[in-house]
């Protein structure tokens, strides 16, 4: 569904992404996993087709990531850090809005309604966005991203400022879309998230610093055979010499 050969993006003499080669197979929930500034938005705007890299080469379900953006921004789902919502409208004209976007015409009352009951938007549907706390904005943001049903989602730091519950139910979510075979790419720079994806990606200052399942980097990074290191954040901190990553 993913892969990057040697991708760089550079702003003015400053590189954001150095050389990443990621894959991502169908169904995997992958994890980008770095602090603030390491690069995971550069990565993914350009896997989206919203940034062309400076260097390397990369396919996003089948397409070339510098010739064919278009087809790729049409296929995938991204939910952007800032949810990208329109706040003077309603959730319903957000999720109307997006539809128009991805070029829903056929069954759409269908898709919207079964969109609201899907993510418990019923009480909110002619609220304007604008007005409503952070994990309702998550929950439309998420809903607005999968309009279309895509088999690829880009979710970019999609729980921060969400409270554990909905975030909770959020995850539950995921493992259901990647169970019905949605490959999804996450970042997060909280470490407990990092645990719950298939594999992880770990980024430090542009670079890849750690790749691959989240037991076997345990394993990988411990301090002797016999003791796999007990939690990500050991790595995180080792690897990033960060030890407040949690919110920056
Ligand atoms: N358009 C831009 N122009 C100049 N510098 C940029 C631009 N976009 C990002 N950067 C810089 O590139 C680096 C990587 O930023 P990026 O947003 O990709 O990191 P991130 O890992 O997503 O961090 P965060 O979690 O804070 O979003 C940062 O130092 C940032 O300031």
């Amino acid at each position: 569904m993913i892969q990057l050969q040697s991708i760089t993006k550079k702003f003015g003499d400053y590189t954001a992404v150095d050389q990443v080669n990621l894959s991502v197979e169908q169904g995997e929930i992958c994890g980008l996993i770095g602090a603030n500034g390491a690069g995971k938005t550069t990565l993914i705007r350009m896997m989206c087709g919203l940034l062309l890299p400076d260097g390397g080469e990369g396919r996003v379900l089948g397409f070339d990531i510098r010739h064919q953006q278009k087809a790729i921004r049409q296929q995938i789902g991204y939910m952007s850090q800032k949810f990208s919502l329109y706040p003077d409208l309603t959730v319903e004209e957000n999720l109307r809005f997006y539809a128009a976007l991805y070029g829903i015409h056929q069954g759409l009352e269908k898709r919207i309604a079964s969109q609201i009951e899907a993510f418990r938007l019923e009480e909110v549907r002619q609220e304007r966005v604008g007005r409503l706390p952070g994990g309702w904005l998550q929950r439309v943001a998420f809903a607005s991203a999968q309009l279309h049903s895509p088999p690829l989602l880009f979710l970019d730091e999609p729980t921060s400022g969400v409270d554990p519950v909905t975030r909770r139910a959020f995850w539950e979510q995921l493992y259901r879309l990647a169970d019905e075979g949605t490959t999804i790419l996450v970042t997060t720079h909280v470490m407990d998230e990092a645990e719950r994806c298939d594999h992880i990606t770990m980024m430090n200052q542009g670079e890849v610093v750690a790749e691959g399942a989240v037991n076997q980097l345990k394993k990988e990074f411990a301090r002797d055979e016999h003791t796999p290191l007990a939690t990500l954040d050991e790595l995180f901190i080792q690897l990033t010499g960060k030890g407040d990553h949690d919110g920056g």
